[in-house]
């Protein structure tokens, strides 16, 4: 083929025009003009028999079969240029950016992102493609990034269920933290702890209603869920002060955790010498968190009487790890706690946030839920202290705004990333191995064609028409996917039933207690802002006041 190939400044001069070299198609006045052109095939082995027979042309002997297979197409997107450029324009708002180019490629594309803009990830924007990958096709599309795997949890030290690769170890840990804790018969065991946590929340605020500057709620909603995942993860017997330590330490792990992400685009050893620092204070966090959750997790290795439940950190202690036949050590252990404290607390209580935001802007919403409160608790009239939690399945409309809280403020925009076991094709497009494909929730929440006027905060969409409860709606998209603020598949968030019982827990007792007002008017700022979760860039401030008749 080389010796057609010039500089390219020239064709091929096949009929001969200038000079003869060879004729195929003759040359002069008589010569044809034919259109050569080939296609990507495949022989069986390339074995190829290339033998002629004379006919009235010469024809192959053994004429040609082949396979052809269409070229395989990587999802559009754009130059890596037109992004940098993009982001400099709509000021790095990285969700405006993949709405247009939703718009322009489809709902599947591509963007070069992360350092030198080299890695395409790939991006899915409808809710019937996130079907066919996170349900129909669950067991290709479980895996996640090496990128991920290594660089949130630095695996090398660091291990836990959601950057775990899918195999064994994640089956493993996935099935000890549903079945050992997050069982609903489990969850019911954890009701005192509950109790405990509402107690405190409803003192810290009821003390605080007084302030005419209004409450700042976030701070509140944060300590409460992580106090509840404390007490699960450590057991009963866990006082406020370690509580406060415990936070300290997360908070701080947390927040420098974003920084050591590039420590993974290089081999451990690597690491240590390019990025002494950042791996010395790596390694410190690791030792502080070591340091205060070791004591707890001993503690718990400790005889048991028979009411104490059963704690997060007690199921981890005898498991094995499959891949290296061995139990967890004290390392990992401390890592799965750590995993069980982050992945719910900023979650609920973000979501808390953003649910009692909307509660305060639209004061007809929080009076109808009041009424359905105090609707059921008069007709279960036994309970002289009001609101019981077997009362919360009662109540439709709660768990209709609690719905639509993370239909409006998912406090994920993105599933954690995904990445497929083997290269497969979705929607026509070759998805490769080890590529990051992303799942744009926020997004389809907010499609029009799916849901009528989708910037409305309107619980009664999760209603029928009788204002009943409709048919349970199938929030892990079993059937179909038409949200997902918790996942879908086999990545599903294993906590999504606890969330929600948290959520309705919590917002049920809070409009129960009080009647919320905004500080000024019902002018409540819906603006978003990331951190580890889709935050309100203006956090809520309200002012609060105790119902007449509640008890204290
Ligand atoms: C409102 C609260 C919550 C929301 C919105 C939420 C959302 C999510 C999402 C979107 C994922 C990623 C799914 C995927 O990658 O496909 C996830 C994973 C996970 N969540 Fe949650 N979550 C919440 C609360 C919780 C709670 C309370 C726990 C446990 C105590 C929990 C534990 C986990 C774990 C362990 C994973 C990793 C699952 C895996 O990779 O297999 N989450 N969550």
């Amino acid at each position: 083929i080389g010796s057609y190939q010039s500089d390219d400044t020239e064709a091929f001069d096949i009929i001969g025009n200038k000079e003869i070299k060879m004729m195929p198609f003759g040359a002069g006045r008589r010569s044809t003009l034919w259109l050569i052109w080939s296609d990507i095939f495949s022989g069986s082995g390339n074995n190829v028999d290339l033998s002629e027979k004379l006919e009235f042309i010469v024809t192959m002997k053994n004429p040609l079969c082949a396979h052809i297979r269409p070229r395989k197409k990587f999802p559009p997107g754009p130059f890596a240029f037109s992004v940098i450029t993009g982001l400099l324009r709509a000021n790095a708002d990285i969700e405006l950016i993949l709405r247009d180019l939703k718009t322009k490629y489809g709902p599947i594309f591509n963007l070069r992102i992360g350092i030198g803009f080299r890695r395409p990830s790939i991006f899915v924007a409808s809710h019937s493609l996130a079907y066919q990958a996170l349900v129909q096709q669950g067991a290709v599309f479980s895996d996640r990034p090496k990128a991920a795997q290594t660089s949130v949890s630095l695996q090398s030290c660091r291990f836990n269920i959601s950057s775990a690769p899918y195999g064994p170890s994640w089956r493993l840990l996935r099935r000890n933290m549903v079945s050992e804790i997050l069982h609903p018969s489990r969850i019911k065991s954890y009701s005192k702890v509950r109790s405990r946590v509402l107690t405190i929340l409803i003192q810290q605020l009821r003390s605080d209603s007084a302030a005419t500057e209004g409450i700042r709620l976030i701070d509140h909603f944060h300590y409460a869920t992580f106090y509840l995942l404390v007490l699960m993860c450590f057991g009963e017997n866990i006082d406020e002060a370690q509580v406060k330590r415990i936070n300290d330490v997360q908070r701080r792990w947390i927040q420098s955790a974003g920084r050591f992400i590039n420590l993974s685009f290089f081999p451990r050893s690597l690491q240590k010498i390019i990025h002494r620092k950042k791996w010395k204070e790596l390694l410190q966090l690791i030792q502080e968190q070591e340091c205060v959750f070791v004591p707890l997790i001993e503690a718990r290795m400790k005889a048991k009487t028979e009411e104490d439940v059963v704690a997060y950190a007690d199921t981890l202690l005898n498991l094995e790890f499959p891949e290296k036949k061995r139990k967890f050590n004290q390392g990992e252990i401390v890592s799965l706690c750590s995993e069980f404290l982050t992945a719910g607390t900023d979650t609920t209580a973000t979501s808390l946030q953003w649910i009692m935001a909307n509660l305060v802007k639209y004061p007809s919403i929080q009076e109808k839920l009041y009424q359905e409160i105090s609707e059921i608790v008069s007709r279960e009239n036994s309970k002289p202290d009001g609101l019981k939690e077997e009362d919360l399945e009662k109540m439709p409309y709660l768990k209709a705004v609690i719905l639509e809280g993370l239909r409006r403020h998912p406090p994920g925009h993105f599933l954690q990333p995904h990445t497929v076991t083997e290269e497969v094709e979705l929607n026509g497009y070759v998805i490769p191995k080890d590529v990051a494909v992303n799942f744009m929730v926020a997004d389809m929440g907010l499609d029009p064609q799916v849901w009528e006027n989708p910037l409305d905060f309107n619980p009664d969409r999760f209603l029928s028409a009788g204002g009943h409860d409709k048919e349970v709606f199938d929030i892990t998209g079993v059937r179909e996917i038409k949200m997902m603020p918790f996942g879908a598949g086999r990545r599903v968030c294993p906590g999504y039933g606890l969330a929600m019982l948290h959520l309705e827990h919590i917002v049920a007792n809070l409009i129960w207690h009080f009647e919320w007002k905004a500080v000024d008017g019902n002018n409540v700022d819906l603006s978003e802002k990331l951190e580890f979760t889709v935050m309100m860039k203006n956090p809520l401030c309200a002012r609060i006041r105790p119902r007449v008749n509640q008890p204290t």
